[in-house]
């Protein structure tokens, strides 16, 4: 049977590009998303006869959500083997604007949806003896960038911190947790926040002078879930283009 793996937020982006490359690699692939329906369509698009894919609904904001989603996936294969964490949300008010409730907002989905993803599917891959859980983490949490909001960079460094907890409480039980921190990715979140007349300014600032690649982060998440990546736990991979020197 093929391992089993999930990815929060997979509907579109880059969170679609790691489904993409986890299937390409033999996994039957979990697509969830905020919405059912573009969760199914990105499933259908990436396995019409949907004999290796489920689409779900998963609202991160909801332990609930997670808790079914995972009760689906046991009651189609019977396991999870993997775990993608990247949904999120991003908001770019200058820092000092920020309303307390926009902070909130912002914290608790992209940092809370960590912490829930690690506890309920950590918590049933720490129960059989066996798990790989990889948490989208940002160089805006790497240092402290600010061009996409203070809060969403607090909360990815937060994911950082959340990522070497849940790797000490899990390694004992043969489940890794590992974040990647990319910057800017080739990706429609990066078109949507930056206009085509500012795309050159972008692209001279980044040292390697590019775009990262998402399905090299697809590959990477690949990697990391393979059985064999039992030695690397508790770590965050710089994805950057050399833009941490910035
Ligand atoms: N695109 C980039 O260059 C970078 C992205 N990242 C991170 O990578 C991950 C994916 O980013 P993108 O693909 O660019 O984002 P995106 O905005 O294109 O996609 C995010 C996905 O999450 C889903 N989502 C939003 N709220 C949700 C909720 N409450 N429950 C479930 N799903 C929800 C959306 O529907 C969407 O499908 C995020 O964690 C982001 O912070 C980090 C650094 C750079
Ligand atoms: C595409 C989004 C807005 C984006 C862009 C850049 C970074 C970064 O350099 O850290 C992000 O984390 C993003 O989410």
């Amino acid at each position: 049977m093929s391992q089993v793996a999930l990815v929060t937020g997979a509907a579109q982006g880059l969170g679609l590009s790691i489904a993409n490359r986890l299937f390409a690699a033999g996994y039957a692939v979990v697509i969830t998303d905020l919405s059912l329906e573009s969760a199914q369509a990105a499933a259908d698009r990436l396995d019409p006869s949907g004999q290796r894919s489920l689409a779900l609904q998963l609202d991160v904001a909801s332990k609930a959500d997670f808790e079914a989603a995972l009760a689906a996936v046991l009651a189609r294969w019977g396991a999870l083997h993997v775990a993608v964490n990247s949904a999120a949300m991003t908001r770019t008010t200058p820092v000092m604007q920020i309303s307390p409730e926009e902070f909130d907002q912002v914290m608790s989905l992209n940092t809370r949806s960590i912490f829930l993803g690690c506890q309920v599917f950590g918590g049933h891959m720490a129960g059989v003896g066996y798990g790989r859980i990889i948490n989208m983490a940002s160089l805006a949490g790497q240092n402290g960038g600010t061009a996409t909001g203070a809060h969403y960079a607090a909360s990815k460094g937060a994911i950082v911190t959340l990522t070497k907890i849940f790797a000490k409480e899990l390694a004992s039980a043969g489940v890794t947790v590992n974040a990647i921190a990319p910057g800017p990715i080739e990706s429609p979140a990066v078109h949507a926040a930056v206009p085509p007349e500012r795309m050159a300014g972008l692209l001279a600032n980044i040292p390697v002078k590019r775009l990262g690649d998402a399905d090299f982060l697809g590959d990477l998440v690949v990697q990391l879930a393979r059985p064999e990546a039992y030695f690397t736990t508790g770590a965050t991979w710089d994805v950057n283009g050399g833009l941490f020197m910035r």
